[in-house]
């Protein structure tokens, strides 16, 4: 799966440095943040009415469309993927440290 958000973040970061005619992502860096703020926010609440109505096919889609625009606002800001995965990671990490502790003191 990640290698799947690599692949997309590095073909937005090839359509930022490299413009080119008829590109959504190029249409959306020319907009700029303002414009990709704006998607973020709209594909977020479409995120939101697809998991109300309880409508898994649309909620897929949604997810992907906001992942995207997440995406798309990473490079706008120059924030490598990289950085937000390691911060994941590092949650992980954490959380489950912390459940090994809790099993150790449950057993002590
Ligand atoms: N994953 C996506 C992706 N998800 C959503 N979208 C676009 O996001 C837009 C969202 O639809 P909306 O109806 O909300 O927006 P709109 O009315 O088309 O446009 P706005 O004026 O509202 O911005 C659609 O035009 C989709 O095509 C995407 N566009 C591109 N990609 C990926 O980006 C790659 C590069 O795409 P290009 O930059 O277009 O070459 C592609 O190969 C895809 O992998």
């Amino acid at each position: 799966m990640n290698d799947t958000l690599r692949g997309l973040y590095d073909v937005v970061c090839d359509r930022k440095k490299n413009p080119s005619e008829g590109s959504y992502t190029c249409y959306l860096f020319e907009k700029g943040k303002d414009k990709i703020l704006k998607k973020c926010g709209e594909e977020c609440a479409e995120t939101i009415i697809a998991a109300k109505n309880c409508d898994n096919d649309e909620l897929k889609n949604e997810i992907c469309d906001l992942l995207y625009h997440l995406l798309v606002l990473m490079a706008e800001c120059d924030l490598p993927l990289s950085e937000v995965m390691d911060v994941l990671e590092e949650r992980r990490k954490k959380i489950s440290n912390l459940k090994v502790m809790k099993n150790v003191d449950r057993n002590t």
